[in-house]
Order: structure tokens, then sequence, then C-alpha cells
């Protein structure tokens, strides 16, 4: 891993994305029946690397800080102490090379999808042939073709999800930050845009950085899991997931099932009744 000591990187890594370095996030917070602050350590020694074309799945009970960590890649909040670095460089704000898609999908319903997908090309000034010519290649890839003329409040949320992907993927970031973007559908909708993600994902080789409460989704998805614990935010455990790609019909293995065990033992701190896990064919889709 690269070293940060004296602020100056010693040696990088070239296959390093994303460097988070001894993260801490205290929130002031009023306390109860008072106007007196306390503060409130949200992340606790953050240290994470993700690498190139990494998929990473952060889960953890809610409170744990994984969408502020998130939030901290994404330039949106800063660590009160600890940096984080991507390929090198101080993140200091939000910038276009990395893409964001959240779990409300975060639409412009004024705009049609054709004009969402649109949004980041206008930003970065793209000409309108060319722009056109980008989205269109992002709406097929999602799926939707088609649907380029209407607007968000005339689709379904697994279609304004995919509308979401397509919009964050449009400008062409290096990362993606998605913070537990498929919560809000049904779970056959889940699992096609699981799929579809991974299809894409293997297309376009971004870097990404997932956040979910779905143990399933977070083994079917990563190369990576990243297990948090609360209070304050700590990083439990990070395993590495081996099973093989593509994965369709992987949920019914037995490597699947024991990365599903461990998982679901790591959030419950140890204290899960192993043997009732062990008889259980019931795990499927456990949330945190
Ligand atoms: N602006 C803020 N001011 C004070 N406390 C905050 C603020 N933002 C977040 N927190 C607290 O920091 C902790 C982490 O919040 P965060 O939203 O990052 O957790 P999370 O793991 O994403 O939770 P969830 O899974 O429920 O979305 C929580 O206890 C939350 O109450």
């Amino acid at each position: 891993m690269t070293d940060f000591t004296d602020d100056t990187v010693a040696v990088h890594d070239e296959t390093e994305k994303i460097v988070a370095v001894n993260i801490n996030k205290i929130y002031k917070v009023r306390q109860k029946d008072s106007e007196k602050l306390t503060e409130f350590q949200a992340l606790k020694n953050i240290n994470l690397t993700v690498k190139k074309e990494e998929f990473l799945v952060i889960v953890g009970p809610s409170g744990c800080g994984k969408s502020t960590f998130l939030d901290m890649v994404a330039g949106l909040a800063h660590p009160t102490s600890g940096e984080i670095y991507m390929d090198e460089k101080l993140i200091t704000g939000p910038a276009l090379d990395r893409g964001i898609v959240l779990q409300g999908y975060a639409l412009f319903p004024w705009r049609s999808i054709r004009k969402n997908v649109e949004f980041g090309l206008e930003i970065k000034k793209i000409p309108r042939k060319e722009r056109t010519e980008i989205s269109q290649r992002f709406i097929d890839l999602v799926n939707l073709h088609g649907f380029e003329d209407r607007y968000p409040h005339e689709l379904s949320g697994g279609m304004k999800q995919r509308v979401a992907i397509a919009r964050a993927l449009a400008y062409d970031p290096e990362v993606l930050l998605m913070d537990e973007p498929f919560a809000a559908v049904d779970a056959q909708t889940r699992e096609s845009l699981q799929e579809e993600l991974l299809r894409i994902w293997e297309k376009t080789k971004k870097t990404i950085i997932f956040i979910t409460h779905s143990i399933d989704e977070a083994i079917f998805l990563a190369d990576r899991v990243v297990v948090m614990s609360a209070d304050p935010g700590e990083i439990k455990e990070t395993i590495n997931i081996e099973l093989p790609r593509p994965r369709d019909g992987i949920r019914a293995s037995a490597e699947f099932g024991r990365l599903r065990q461990k998982i679901w033992q790591l959030l419950q701190n140890g204290h899960a009744d192993t043997e009732e896990l062990r008889q259980s064919d019931n795990l499927n889709d456990r949330a945190v």
C-alpha cells in the first residue's frame, strides 16, 4: 500500500484508485433537552484502499457511517481528520471523475430520460450531436431503448434506477459511488438490476464503491466486502469474494452460503447462534 507518512507519497502502487488514510469523522450533536453540544464519533480510523476496476461493497448496521464515508469519497463531506486520495490526489470536493447513484434516483422530474442522461454531458459542455450519441449508448446499455422521450414519473422504480445509472455513467466518471441504489425496488427487479450492473461494470471497467444492507447483494456483486460495525463506525473485517464470474446461479452454491453465514455472524458481533445458522436454509437475502 501507498506510504503516506510525512504527507508525501513515498511509494505509489499503480493498482490503487482510492486510498483513505486514518479517517475520523466527529459530529457535534445537541444533547436531548439541552443546548449543549457533544461530540459524536461517526467514523474511527478508517483505512481503506480500493483498487482500480475493483467492485467494493460496504455493509454494516444502520448508523455505522457508510453514507458518511461515501459522501467523503464524493467530496460532499470532509473528514475531521485523515485524507482520501484518488490517483494520489487529495479529494477536496465533488467532481465529474466520481459519479453518484443514490437510493432515491434523484432524477430531474422536468427533464425527459434523454435529458436526464445528458445532464453531466451538458455540464462538461459536450456538443449536442455528441451528447445525443453518448446518451443513446448509455440508454441502450441499461435497456431503456424506446423510453428516451418519457419523463421520470412515467417509469417504474427499476427503470428510474436504470436512468440514474445511465446518467452517472454517461459523463464517464472513473469511479461510481452507489449508496443503496436498489433498496427501493422489488426483489425481482433488484436481482435483474444487480445482473445488469455487473454486465455494465464488466464492459466499462469502472471502480465501484457500493453500499447495501443486503448480504446477498454484497456477495453477489463484490470483489471484496467491507464489514463495518457501529458506534463508533469502524471496519470490522474485509472479506475477499473469490466466487467465479459470471455469477448467474451462484446464490445456490455452498461457497455463497458459507460467505453469507460468515458476514451474518460478523454483523451479529460474533454472537449469532452458529448451530441455528448452520441448520437454516433460510438465510437468503438477510438484511443488515
Ligand atoms: N450531519 C450530521 N450531524 C450529526 N450526526 C450525523 C450527521 N450525519 C450523520 N450523522 C450520524 O453519523 C452516523 C453515521 O451516519 P450515516 O448516515 O453515515 O450511517 P449509515 O451507515 O449510512 O446508516 P444507514 O445504513 O442507516 O443509511 C449516524 O449515527 C448519524 O446519526
